[in-house]
């Protein structure tokens, strides 16, 4: 079991911090802390400010990933999923939302907005090369072993 800090800044005053809702549920979901309602119009994208800072191990990051009811119902998603919160980031989370729906959409304060889901990262060094090994796939990709069966 990881702990995991979590800080409630004073633009999260009065907001739930990011909870699951289910028992077993991968992902906790954010709320909105926008002051005011954000209308995002078709194409449009915001970065929504949620009220909360995080303090994690090295070993975690956290993915800021889309709701799929909001992408369904209205298009709503985040621009660059999943969102990368890395380990030694201490400033607010914020998602960046953007409106790929064919009408405008309203966020509102305390809205759950996006899902946050922890991972962890393998400790991983680059080793510089001259030479790497063959495989069978080698430089074949994009396609390369075709849509069929
Ligand atoms: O959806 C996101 C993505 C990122 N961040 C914050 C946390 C993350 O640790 C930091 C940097 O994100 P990223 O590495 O994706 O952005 P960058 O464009 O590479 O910025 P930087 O040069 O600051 O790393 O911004 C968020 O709050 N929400
Ligand atoms: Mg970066």
């Amino acid at each position: 079991m990881y702990e995991v800090r979590i800080k409630r800044l004073p633009g999260g005053e009065g907001l739930p911090l990011p909870e699951r809702m289910s028992e077993w549920a991968a992902g906790f979901d954010v709320h909105a802390a926008v002051d005011e309602p954000v209308t995002l119009a078709p194409g449009e994208r915001s970065l929504i400010p949620t009220g909360f800072a995080m303090a994690m191990p090295r070993e975690l990051e956290a993915q800021i990933r889309p709701r799929s009811g909001l992408a369904l119902k209205h298009g709503i998603t985040c621009l660059n999923t999943p969102g990368t919160i890395d380990a030694d980031y201490r400033g607010e989370v914020k998602v960046l939302l953007i409106n790929l729906g064919s009408e405008p959409f309203t966020i509102r304060r305390g809205d759950r907005i996006a899902q946050m889901v922890f991972q962890e990262v393998p400790p991983v060094r680059l080793i510089e090369a001259d030479e790497l090994d063959d495989t069978g796939r080698g430089a074949g990709g994009f396609g390369h072993t075709g849509t069929g069966a």
